[in-house]
Protein backbone atom coordinates (compact mmCIF):
# COMPACT_ATOMS: atom_id res chain seq x y z
CA UNK A 1 0.00 0.00 0.00
CA UNK A 2 2.90 2.38 0.97
CA UNK A 3 4.83 1.57 -2.51
CA UNK A 4 1.08 2.45 -4.27
CA UNK A 5 0.57 5.86 -2.38
CA UNK A 6 4.60 6.32 -3.61
CA UNK A 7 3.95 5.56 -6.80
CA UNK A 8 0.99 7.51 -6.92
CA UNK A 9 2.73 10.99 -5.39
CA UNK A 10 5.65 10.25 -7.64
CA UNK A 11 3.42 10.28 -10.59
CA UNK A 12 1.42 13.09 -9.69
CA UNK A 13 4.50 15.16 -8.98
CA UNK A 14 5.82 14.05 -12.56
CA UNK A 15 2.72 14.77 -13.82
CA UNK A 16 2.65 18.47 -12.05
CA UNK A 17 6.07 18.64 -13.28
CA UNK A 18 5.43 18.18 -16.92
CA UNK A 19 2.57 20.69 -16.86
CA UNK A 20 4.47 23.43 -15.87
CA UNK A 21 6.67 23.06 -18.46
CA UNK A 22 3.72 22.55 -20.87
CA UNK A 23 1.94 26.09 -19.59
CA UNK A 24 5.19 27.87 -19.57
CA UNK A 25 5.95 27.09 -22.71
CA UNK A 26 2.53 28.01 -24.32
CA UNK A 27 2.69 31.36 -22.65
CA UNK A 28 6.21 32.07 -24.12
CA UNK A 29 4.94 31.29 -27.29
CA UNK A 30 2.11 33.45 -27.34
CA UNK A 31 3.76 36.19 -25.53
CA UNK A 32 7.53 36.06 -28.15
CA UNK A 33 6.46 34.77 -30.99
CA UNK A 34 2.48 34.88 -32.02
CA UNK A 35 2.32 38.62 -30.71
CA UNK A 36 5.44 40.54 -30.85
CA UNK A 37 4.39 42.47 -34.22
CA UNK A 38 0.72 44.05 -34.47
CA UNK A 39 -0.78 45.75 -37.61
CA UNK A 40 -0.83 49.54 -36.67
CA UNK A 41 -3.15 51.95 -38.77
CA UNK A 42 -2.06 55.22 -36.80
CA UNK A 43 -0.60 56.31 -33.19
CA UNK A 44 -1.40 60.04 -32.56
CA UNK A 45 -1.28 62.05 -29.43
CA UNK A 46 -4.59 64.14 -28.86
CA UNK A 47 -7.28 64.69 -26.37
CA UNK A 48 -9.99 61.82 -25.37
CA UNK A 49 -13.23 63.13 -27.42
CA UNK A 50 -15.63 60.66 -26.35
CA UNK A 51 -16.75 58.92 -22.82
CA UNK A 52 -15.70 58.82 -19.08
CA UNK A 53 -12.18 60.32 -20.32
CA UNK A 54 -13.33 62.85 -22.47
CA UNK A 55 -11.02 65.82 -21.75
CA UNK A 56 -8.21 63.85 -20.95
CA UNK A 57 -4.47 63.85 -22.88
CA UNK A 58 -4.09 60.51 -24.75
CA UNK A 59 -2.03 58.85 -27.09
CA UNK A 60 -4.76 57.09 -29.58
CA UNK A 61 -2.97 53.46 -30.83
CA UNK A 62 -5.15 52.02 -33.82
CA UNK A 63 -4.64 48.55 -34.65
CA UNK A 64 -5.77 47.58 -37.94
CA UNK A 65 -8.27 44.72 -38.36
CA UNK A 66 -11.84 44.66 -37.88
CA UNK A 67 -15.07 42.43 -39.06
CA UNK A 68 -18.11 43.69 -37.32
CA UNK A 69 -19.08 45.64 -40.66
CA UNK A 70 -20.79 48.67 -38.77
CA UNK A 71 -22.17 50.74 -42.11
CA UNK A 72 -21.83 53.94 -40.56
CA UNK A 73 -18.08 53.52 -39.01
CA UNK A 74 -16.31 56.56 -38.90
CA UNK A 75 -12.95 54.45 -39.99
CA UNK A 76 -13.27 51.94 -42.52
CA UNK A 77 -10.04 52.50 -43.19
CA UNK A 78 -8.86 50.38 -40.69
CA UNK A 79 -10.65 47.27 -41.73
CA UNK A 80 -8.27 45.43 -44.24
CA UNK A 81 -5.07 44.84 -41.75
CA UNK A 82 -3.06 43.88 -44.99
CA UNK A 83 -3.25 47.62 -46.00
CA UNK A 84 -1.01 48.54 -42.92
CA UNK A 85 2.19 47.48 -41.62
CA UNK A 86 2.88 45.00 -38.94
CA UNK A 87 5.01 46.67 -36.33
CA UNK A 88 7.11 45.56 -33.49
CA UNK A 89 5.68 46.10 -30.24
CA UNK A 90 8.48 47.14 -28.71
CA UNK A 91 8.68 49.85 -31.04
CA UNK A 92 4.93 50.78 -30.21
CA UNK A 93 5.46 51.26 -26.62
CA UNK A 94 8.75 53.12 -27.48
CA UNK A 95 6.73 55.83 -29.45
CA UNK A 96 3.93 56.16 -26.64
CA UNK A 97 6.59 56.00 -23.82
CA UNK A 98 7.13 60.10 -24.87
CA UNK A 99 3.76 60.66 -25.49
CA UNK A 100 1.90 61.00 -22.14
CA UNK A 101 0.81 58.95 -19.56
CA UNK A 102 -2.64 57.04 -21.03
CA UNK A 103 -2.61 55.14 -23.95
CA UNK A 104 -5.68 54.18 -25.67
CA UNK A 105 -5.55 50.96 -27.96
CA UNK A 106 -8.23 51.45 -30.47
CA UNK A 107 -9.02 50.16 -33.86
CA UNK A 108 -10.77 48.55 -36.07
CA UNK A 109 -11.11 45.96 -33.24
CA UNK A 110 -8.12 45.56 -31.20
CA UNK A 111 -9.67 42.46 -29.50
CA UNK A 112 -8.97 40.14 -32.70
CA UNK A 113 -5.07 40.26 -31.65
CA UNK A 114 -3.64 38.87 -28.02
CA UNK A 115 -2.94 42.53 -26.42
CA UNK A 116 -1.44 40.58 -23.33
CA UNK A 117 2.43 41.48 -24.50
CA UNK A 118 1.40 45.12 -25.88
CA UNK A 119 -0.11 45.98 -22.34
CA UNK A 120 2.09 44.32 -19.94
CA UNK A 121 5.00 46.19 -21.93
CA UNK A 122 3.13 50.10 -21.39
CA UNK A 123 2.47 48.94 -18.32
CA UNK A 124 5.83 48.33 -17.36
CA UNK A 125 6.30 52.20 -18.11
CA UNK A 126 4.04 53.07 -16.06
CA UNK A 127 1.79 54.06 -18.90
CA UNK A 128 -2.01 53.46 -18.03
CA UNK A 129 -3.97 51.17 -20.73
CA UNK A 130 -7.76 51.80 -22.00
CA UNK A 131 -9.32 50.20 -24.47
CA UNK A 132 -11.86 51.49 -26.92
CA UNK A 133 -13.78 47.71 -28.37
CA UNK A 134 -17.31 46.34 -29.36
CA UNK A 135 -16.26 43.33 -27.37
CA UNK A 136 -16.68 41.05 -30.11
CA UNK A 137 -13.68 39.07 -29.11
CA UNK A 138 -12.35 37.60 -26.37
CA UNK A 139 -10.68 39.84 -23.69
CA UNK A 140 -6.83 39.78 -23.77
CA UNK A 141 -4.81 42.55 -21.96
CA UNK A 142 -4.33 44.04 -19.18
CA UNK A 143 -6.88 46.90 -18.61
CA UNK A 144 -6.92 49.75 -16.51
CA UNK A 145 -10.24 51.46 -18.33
CA UNK A 146 -12.14 49.19 -20.76
CA UNK A 147 -14.98 50.91 -22.86
CA UNK A 148 -17.13 48.21 -24.64
CA UNK A 149 -19.52 49.78 -27.35
CA UNK A 150 -21.35 46.99 -28.49
CA UNK A 151 -22.82 46.12 -31.99
CA UNK A 152 -25.34 43.96 -33.21
CA UNK A 153 -23.66 42.59 -35.98
CA UNK A 154 -21.32 40.70 -33.62
CA UNK A 155 -22.60 40.73 -30.03
CA UNK A 156 -20.06 40.91 -26.71
CA UNK A 157 -18.76 38.23 -25.39
CA UNK A 158 -19.16 37.61 -21.72
CA UNK A 159 -15.40 38.41 -20.79
CA UNK A 160 -15.69 41.96 -22.00
CA UNK A 161 -19.38 42.50 -20.22
CA UNK A 162 -18.17 41.04 -17.14
CA UNK A 163 -14.96 43.19 -16.96
CA UNK A 164 -15.61 46.92 -18.64
CA UNK A 165 -15.79 50.12 -16.66
CA UNK A 166 -17.85 51.95 -19.43
CA UNK A 167 -20.94 50.43 -21.94
CA UNK A 168 -21.17 53.22 -24.60
CA UNK A 169 -24.32 52.69 -26.94
CA UNK A 170 -24.18 54.14 -30.57
CA UNK A 171 -27.94 56.10 -31.26
CA UNK A 172 -28.20 56.03 -35.12
CA UNK A 173 -32.15 54.86 -34.72
CA UNK A 174 -34.78 54.35 -33.00
CA UNK A 175 -34.59 50.83 -31.93
CA UNK A 176 -31.31 51.55 -30.65
CA UNK A 177 -32.79 52.84 -27.56
CA UNK A 178 -34.06 49.27 -27.05
CA UNK A 179 -30.69 47.34 -27.81
CA UNK A 180 -28.90 50.09 -25.58
CA UNK A 181 -31.26 49.34 -22.58
CA UNK A 182 -30.55 45.04 -23.71
CA UNK A 183 -26.90 46.02 -23.81
CA UNK A 184 -27.03 48.12 -20.12
CA UNK A 185 -29.02 44.86 -18.29
CA UNK A 186 -25.92 42.19 -19.34
CA UNK A 187 -23.37 44.46 -18.57
CA UNK A 188 -21.92 44.06 -15.37
CA UNK A 189 -23.65 46.92 -12.56
CA UNK A 190 -20.51 49.30 -11.69
CA UNK A 191 -20.38 50.22 -15.74
CA UNK A 192 -20.68 53.70 -16.55
CA UNK A 193 -23.59 53.92 -19.17
CA UNK A 194 -23.38 56.52 -22.45
CA UNK A 195 -25.62 57.16 -25.32
CA UNK A 196 -23.62 58.66 -27.83
CA UNK A 197 -25.37 59.86 -31.09
CA UNK A 198 -23.72 58.51 -34.85
CA UNK A 199 -22.12 61.37 -35.83
CA UNK A 200 -24.10 61.47 -39.21
CA UNK A 201 -27.51 61.24 -37.68
CA UNK A 202 -26.78 63.91 -35.14
CA UNK A 203 -29.20 66.59 -36.53
CA UNK A 204 -32.34 63.55 -36.18
CA UNK A 205 -31.34 61.64 -33.13
CA UNK A 206 -29.47 64.65 -31.04
CA UNK A 207 -33.01 65.91 -29.56
CA UNK A 208 -34.46 62.51 -28.72
CA UNK A 209 -31.14 61.63 -27.08
CA UNK A 210 -31.51 64.14 -25.31
CA UNK A 211 -34.83 63.52 -24.13
CA UNK A 212 -33.79 60.02 -23.39
CA UNK A 213 -30.96 60.69 -21.02
CA UNK A 214 -33.88 63.32 -18.87
CA UNK A 215 -36.42 60.67 -18.74
CA UNK A 216 -34.11 57.88 -17.66
CA UNK A 217 -31.13 59.46 -15.78
CA UNK A 218 -28.83 56.00 -15.17
CA UNK A 219 -27.62 57.23 -18.95
CA UNK A 220 -25.12 60.20 -19.25
CA UNK A 221 -24.47 61.76 -22.97
CA UNK A 222 -21.33 61.21 -25.14
CA UNK A 223 -20.91 63.41 -27.79
CA UNK A 224 -17.47 62.97 -30.02
CA UNK A 225 -16.11 66.16 -28.79
CA UNK A 226 -12.94 66.07 -31.20
CA UNK A 227 -15.16 66.44 -34.13
CA UNK A 228 -16.40 69.53 -33.01
CA UNK A 229 -13.24 70.69 -31.70
CA UNK A 230 -11.68 69.57 -35.13
CA UNK A 231 -8.72 67.36 -33.79
CA UNK A 232 -7.66 63.82 -34.55
C1 LIG B 1 -13.91 53.32 -34.53
S1 LIG B 1 -14.38 52.44 -33.09
C2 LIG B 1 -12.97 51.38 -32.81
C3 LIG B 1 -13.09 50.51 -31.60
C4 LIG B 1 -14.07 49.34 -31.69
N1 LIG B 1 -14.06 48.70 -32.95
C5 LIG B 1 -15.46 49.79 -31.34
O1 LIG B 1 -16.31 49.85 -32.22
O2 LIG B 1 -15.69 50.08 -30.15
C6 LIG B 1 -14.21 53.66 -31.78
C7 LIG B 1 -15.50 54.24 -31.23
O3 LIG B 1 -16.11 55.04 -32.21
C8 LIG B 1 -17.50 54.76 -32.25
N2 LIG B 1 -17.97 55.18 -33.56
C9 LIG B 1 -17.55 54.70 -34.76
N3 LIG B 1 -18.17 55.32 -35.78
C10 LIG B 1 -18.98 56.25 -35.21
C11 LIG B 1 -19.88 57.20 -35.74
N4 LIG B 1 -20.10 57.35 -37.07
N5 LIG B 1 -20.55 57.99 -34.88
C12 LIG B 1 -20.38 57.86 -33.55
N6 LIG B 1 -19.54 56.98 -32.97
C13 LIG B 1 -18.85 56.17 -33.81
C14 LIG B 1 -17.55 53.29 -31.94
O4 LIG B 1 -18.83 52.84 -31.53
C15 LIG B 1 -16.53 53.17 -30.84
O5 LIG B 1 -17.10 53.51 -29.62
N1 LIG C 1 -9.86 62.32 -30.04
C1 LIG C 1 -10.35 61.10 -30.26
N2 LIG C 1 -11.04 60.47 -29.29
C2 LIG C 1 -11.48 59.21 -29.54
N3 LIG C 1 -12.15 58.39 -28.70
C3 LIG C 1 -12.33 57.20 -29.31
C4 LIG C 1 -11.78 57.26 -30.59
C5 LIG C 1 -11.66 56.10 -31.47
O1 LIG C 1 -11.64 56.23 -32.69
O2 LIG C 1 -11.57 55.00 -30.90
C6 LIG C 1 -11.25 58.55 -30.75
C7 LIG C 1 -10.56 59.25 -31.79
O3 LIG C 1 -10.37 58.80 -32.93
N4 LIG C 1 -10.12 60.51 -31.49
S1 LIG D 1 -16.65 47.53 -34.61
FE1 LIG D 1 -15.67 49.53 -34.44
S2 LIG D 1 -14.06 49.60 -36.03
FE2 LIG D 1 -15.37 47.84 -36.47
S3 LIG D 1 -16.84 48.62 -37.95
FE3 LIG D 1 -17.80 48.89 -35.94
S4 LIG D 1 -17.20 50.95 -35.25
FE4 LIG D 1 -15.87 50.42 -36.98
MG1 LIG E 1 -12.61 57.79 -33.74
Amino acid sequence: MKEQLNGCSFFMKNFYDNYCIFAENIKMTTTETIVDKLPLMEAFYTIQGEGFYTGHAAYFIRLAGCDVGCHWCDVKESWDENLHPKILVSDIVSQAEDNGKLVVITGGEPLMWNLDHLTSKLKEKGIQTNIETSGAYELSGFWDWICLSPKKKKLPTQSVYDAANELKCIIYNHHDFKFAEEQAAKVNKNAKLYLQVEWGKKEEMLPLVIDYVKNNPKWAISTQTHKYLDIP
